[in-house]
């Protein structure tokens, strides 16, 4: 079984097309990452999904099931990007309004209030909640139900860095139970370590998806190793510059230390020469992060977009 399936889906506003041609799918017990630009057409693959809208072309499966069939929306959760509940109600009446409408079991929201750390708030009015507070309310109505896929869209908006390392350890729980999630942003630093997969969107495009060794191949930018002298500065150059790796190397001394671009077909080449010249105290391997790989696939395009309209 798949949680979601899109095959060469494209969607339209009015004459605007926003996304073209997406292939994407995600598995139960799956954390995907779905990042992109402001416009990007994010937003809008979540509510295709949800079947809030059909799309102009290709098909929509969710659960095996057709997105927007009320037998198979009950099993997803959804964190919209901003929550708003009424100012009047507590916490708990909030959540157990939305269990209610899901027909979920009503003793599951004092036992999720205290899963997102409102067990001591639960019943203040939400006027009194903080941002990272409705925050963590809309996480707990997303979780109603104990929902097969769970799509959170910007889920770590309002919370501060210990209830964002929070909310990704309890993502991570529930993925181990075998719950398909999205975690939809343009917030990707601390992310990394927590998606299974990631899938960049740039002006309704995919332009990758993977894992990060998979997007990393893909990508193919360079590692960067960073090494020290055993003693001179200049004898480590020399060897840096003799070794067979050398073509298209980038080297940067960086305070009597040797910052190295390699290609990562040649990393281990060279970082064999480097140990036998015996001219290295020290060696530490970069790998390109999500955020490099990110910027590489999203360009100068997506800055464009960044800085755009919205
Ligand atoms: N209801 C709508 N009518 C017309 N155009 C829309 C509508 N909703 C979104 N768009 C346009 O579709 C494109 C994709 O928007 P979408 O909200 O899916 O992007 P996003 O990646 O979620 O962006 P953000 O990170 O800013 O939330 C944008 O150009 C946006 O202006």
């Amino acid at each position: 079984m798949n949680c979601f399936q899109l095959e060469n889906v494209s969607h339209r506003y009015d004459k605007t097309t926003v996304l073209r041609g997406i292939d994407l799918r995600l598995k139960p017990g799956e954390i995907l990452g779905l990042f992109g630009h402001n416009g990007a057409g994010k937003t809008t693959s979540i509510k295709l999904i949800l079947g809030l809208m059909k799309p102009s072309e290709g098909k929509v499966t969710v659960l095996d099931g057709e997105a927007g069939d009320p037998h198979i929306s009950q099993h997803i959760g959804y964190l919209p990007e901003n929550v708003m509940f009424y100012p009047q109600l507590t916490g708990r009446e909030i959540l157990s309004h939305f269990a209610r409408l899901k027909g979920a079991p009503l003793n599951q929201v004092p036992e999720l209030l205290e899963q997102v750390g409102l067990g001591d708030a639960m019943n203040a009015r939400t006027k009194t909640y903080s941002k990272g507070m409705r925050q963590r309310l809309g996480l707990a109505q997303a979780l109603l139900g104990k929902p097969k896929l769970l799509m959170l869209d910007e889920p770590t908006v309002g919370l501060d860095p210990v209830a964002t390392a929070d909310l990704y350890r309890l993502l991570r729980d529930l993925r181990n139970e075998g719950t398909g999630i999205v975690l939809c942003s343009h917030v990707l630093p601390g992310v990394e370590p927590y998606i299974d997969r990631a899938a960049i969107l740039t002006g309704g495009t995919l332009k990758a998806a993977g894992d990060l060794p998979a997007l990393r191949r893909q990508a193919n930018m360079p590692v960067t190793l960073t090494v020290k002298p055993a003693g001179s500065l200049s004898e480590l150059e020399r060897v840096i510059h003799q070794a067979k790796q050398s073509t298209g190397l980038m080297m940067k001394n960086d305070h009597g230390t040797l910052q190295v671009d390699v290609r990562p077909s040649d990393k281990m080449a060279l970082i064999q020469t480097l140990m036998q010249s015996g001219e290295v105290a020290d060696l530490g391997i970069h790998q390109p992060s999500l955020e490099d790989i990110y910027v590489h696939f999203i360009g100068s395009g997506g800055l464009a977009h960044r800085g755009g309209s919205q």
